[in-house]
């Protein structure tokens, strides 16, 4: 190991080593042969020092104007998209979606910041009539303080920034703890803002393990809002702690997406969307779709077209122009992704393409796993009901639009979910009906557009939404004020 590889957390202002001494590796899921760098191991003695910095910082900080805070994200935007090139390669490199993919999603990000950038001249209050008629009564909205943000590996430029943007342009200062996957693309994020001068303290990074860091976050007396995006065992826990101390949370959780294909859709373009929707980024979006219910009228034609595509999806290193699907993300997912597989077969689905790693030599040192179609899929199956998080879809049929549509409701979860038809009555049914927190109707599950609310119903969030100017609900406190001369 070169000390050029170390990659340092960032905390008031100043590029640092834990105070552990101890660095974990961040490798490439395409080839482990690639080590991308190191990044620091921290323990709670780091974060220590970073909520210390935030809350030192987050004085000043609120009472710059909102049009001061935005000029700092119109400068942090041009930094990121003058290194767009390199931030996209490092993602592609430590998380392995294809580079097309990652140069999309860091533009993505600098979208994000001009739009929260833009946020600071916008209203934050209303004026209403007050009964007193000498009186003005009106609301403005202030910042939080210190907020944590934990964030998972699978957008790792646009989930990070759709937090963080909103969290500052709002007033507050921020820690961050990414996933340790793709820390170095954090990193370098966070250089972003270091260049375009925000003072000391604003932005914090720390790296390190989930339980310590993350878990650190969520019980700090002085972080007083966390955003979390993740899994739902560990966004619950994260909910409980915030709860047990009266901080305010967020939760982005886990989908199990159904994309509805009626019997007057047009087949190729749900193909298409099946295909996208559910298997760039190696599955691996909570807005992926995972379960597709046919109409048992186009069923054996949709899925002939389905499975012949899938057969001709390349898999390969996302360095590779042709590749058009990447590698699960760390061992341990692709584990996860071969264990559904399994128990698919075991509870009595039928695999039609896919259901394994690929034999090819150079494909050998990356946790590759075959795009995978199930059918003969009932909906009390576990791949029926369990987030995967994988290139794996699973077919179901159905005879009428309420049948579709209860199926497609009969899971814990309710982020998003499609539909395909050109039926005026069908949408409008599928629209009040699907308990979903994001309807798309002729267009794939995934793909959400930063200026408009994001989050899930059921299970899949803390019912609060993220993006848009919804973040201001959970980035800012509302205050009433009653005004008498
Ligand atoms: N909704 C989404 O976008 C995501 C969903 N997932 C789901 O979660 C499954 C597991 O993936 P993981 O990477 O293990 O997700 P995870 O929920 O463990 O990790 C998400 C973030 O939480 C942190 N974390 C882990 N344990 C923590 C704890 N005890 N307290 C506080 N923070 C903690 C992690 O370090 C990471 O920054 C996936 O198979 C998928 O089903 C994972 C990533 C994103
Ligand atoms: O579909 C998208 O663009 C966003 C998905 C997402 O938020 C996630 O997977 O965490």
């Amino acid at each position: 190991m070169t000390i050029e590889q170390a990659y340092l957390n960032y905390i008031d202002g100043k590029w640092s080593p834990s105070l552990t001494g101890r660095v974990t590796e961040s490798i490439n899921p395409a080839n482990t042969n690639d080590i991308v760098g190191y990044v620091q191991n921290s323990d709670e003695a780091d974060l220590e020092l970073a909520v210390s910095a935030a809350n030192r910082a987050k004085g000043a900080w609120r009472k710059l104007s909102g049009a001061a805070r935005g000029d700092y994200l119109f400068k942090v935007a041009n930094l990121l998209e003058a290194k767009l090139a390199d931030i996209a390669e490092t993602m592609m490199r430590e998380m392995g979606k294809t580079l097309a993919e990652c140069k999309g999603e860091t533009a993505r990000g600098v979208a994000i910041l001009r739009y929260y950038a833009g946020e600071g001249m916008r209203k934050i209050g209303d004026v209403i009539p007050s009964t007193d008629n000498e009186a003005m009564m009106f609301t403005t909205r202030v910042p939080l303080g210190v907020v944590g943000v934990i964030t998972p590996w699978n957008f790792p430029v646009a989930i990070p920034m759709w937090k963080m943007a909103p969290a500052l342009i709002y007033g507050n200062t921020v820690v961050i703890k990414p996933a340790i996957e793709t820390s170095i693309t954090a990193a370098k994020l966070i250089a972003c803002f270091e260049e375009a001068g925000l003072p000391p303290g604003v932005i914090n990074l720390v790296t390190g393990d989930g339980a310590v860091i993350g878990g650190g976050i969520a019980r700090h007396p002085d972080i007083q809002g966390i955003t979390f995006t993740g899994s739902n065992k560990v966004g619950k826990q994260i909910g409980q702690a915030a709860l047990s101390r009266g901080a305010k949370y967020q939760l982005e959780m886990g989908g199990k997406n159904p994309l509805i294909v009626a019997e007057d859709a047009n087949l190729d373009l749900a193909v298409e969307a099946a295909i996208s929707g559910g298997l760039k980024s190696t599955g691996q979006k909570c807005t992926a779709t995972s379960r597709i219910v046919v109409h048992a009228s186009v069923y054996e034609t949709f899925r002939t077209k389905l499975v012949d595509q899938v057969k001709q999806l390349k898999l390969g290193n996302g360095n590779d122009a042709t590749t058009w699907m990447g590698p699960c993300a760390n061992e341990k997912q692709r584990d996860t992704v071969l264990s559904y597989i399994n128990k698919g077969i075991e509870e009595g689905a039928s695999l039609l393409c896919g259901g394994g790693v690929p034999a090819d030599e150079e494909l050998k040192s990356g946790y590759y796993v075959h795009p995978t179609v199930f059918d003969g899929v009932t909906s009390n199956m576990t791949i029926a009901q369990e987030e995967i998080f994988g290139p794996v879809l699973a077919l179901i049929p159905f005879n009428n639009l309420q049948e579709a549509i209860s199926l497609a409701n009969d899971v814990e979860y309710g982020l998003s979910a499609s539909i395909f038809t050109q039926n005026i009555a069908n949408i409008l049914t599928f629209i009040a009906d699907m308990d979903a927190g994001l309807v798309r109707i002729n267009a794939e599950t995934a793909g959400v557009e930063l200026q408009a609310p994001f989050g899930g119903m059921k299970q899949s969030s803390s019912h609060s939404r993220e993006q848009g100017q919804a973040a201001i609900e959970f980035f800012t406190s509302i205050k009433t004020v009653f005004l008498k001369a």
